[in-house]
């Protein structure tokens, strides 16, 4: 690696107050921001130099976009500059549709587009997980139906052409699959992962970090994999803004009477019709009244 100038990279991952910082070549350098600067996350499209053998940050480059959630304590930033989501749920354990109606709320209002795995197809659950899912195939979102673990290459078929090329970060609750995921998809997760420990002179295993793959030898598909799927805050949204972000919701908000309409009471309201006539799930109008009641609607 050179020893002068300012060099253009990307964060991979992130370790306390170090990030790693792979840079174009491909050549991986443990770097530490000038300063007190903010945070940075996996995603981050940076300037550094090189200082001996490490480097140290010099400038981010401005997000693309950034994938967060917050709680009403903490905000936990999870990577930017995605091209895509992929949540992965299972047909055991029953995933929480309200964890997964929250990351894709804080995708959609990211500006991240996304789709659900379906993984575990290979169980007798399906036909009911598919059905929990229906609302959501309804609103757009494309479902991959997969059974990583019980029929590999025909995952893979379904996967790869949607993951190609792309920058996609996976997320999905424990016990889903996520480790066979990403297993299947990277050839070598291991030495990826085990070059990235040593440079970070850290031998605990790195699932306790948001942690970027590449699929291919020529770079151009990532894959993000994050822990923490548990409470996902969504305190960055604005109430009277929250059912823009729930495409089913928002098809419907058009024919309300008010435009300030909250969707809870008022008359007139689309979205409270649209429910009655069954064209909102009652799951997923009820998850729109928990959130806004949790997002201090009183304010209105
Ligand atoms: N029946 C079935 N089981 C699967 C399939 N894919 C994964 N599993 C099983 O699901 C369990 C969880 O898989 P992991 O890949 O370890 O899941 P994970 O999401 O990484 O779990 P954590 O490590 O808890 O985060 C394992 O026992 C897998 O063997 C599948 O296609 N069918
Ligand atoms: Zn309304």
């Amino acid at each position: 690696m050179s020893q002068t100038g300012s060099r253009s990279g990307l964060v991979v991952r992130g370790h306390g107050r170090h990030y790693l910082v792979e840079a174009d070549d491909g050549t991986r350098l443990l770097c530490h921001p000038r300063g007190k600067k903010s945070a940075l996350v996996v995603g981050d499209q940076v300037r550094f130099a090189v200082s001996g053998d490490e480097g140290v940050i010099e400038a981010v480059e401005p997000r693309r976009n950034l994938l967060y959630r917050q709680d009403v304590w903490k905000t936990k930033s999870f990577a930017a500059n995605l091209d895509q989501m992929l949540v992965l749920v299972a047909v055991e354990p029953v995933f929480s549709e309200s964890q997964l109606a929250r990351a894709l709320i804080a995708a959609e209002s990211a500006g991240i587009r996304t789709a659900i795995a379906l993984n575990k197809t290979d169980l007798p659950g399906t036909a009911a997980a598919r059905e929990r899912l229906a609302p959501y195939r309804a609103m757009g979102l494309t479902v991959f139906d997969v059974a990583l673990k019980a029929d590999p290459a025909g995952s893979r078929a379904t996967l790869l052409p949607w993951l190609n090329g792309q920058r996609s970060f996976v997320l999905g609750p424990s016990g889903t699959g996520k480790s066979t995921l990403i297993n299947l998809l990277v050839p070598d997760a291991q030495a990826q992962v085990g070059e990235i420990s040593e440079a970070l002179n850290s031998g605990r295993h790195t699932t306790t970090h948001t942690q970027w793959y590449w699929l291919d030898s020529e770079r151009q598909t990532g894959l993000i994999d994050s822990p923490g799927f548990q409470e996902f805050g969504l305190q960055q949204i604005a109430p009277p803004d929250l059912a823009r972000w729930m495409p089913d919701l928002r098809e419907h908000m058009g024919h309300c009477k008010f435009h300030n309409c909250s969707h809870q009471h008022e008359p007139g309201c689309g979205v409270i019709a649209a429910v009655e006539a069954g064209q909102i799930a009652p799951s997923r109008y009820r998850l729109y009244g928990e959130i806004l009641a949790e997002l201090g609607a009183k304010r209105w």
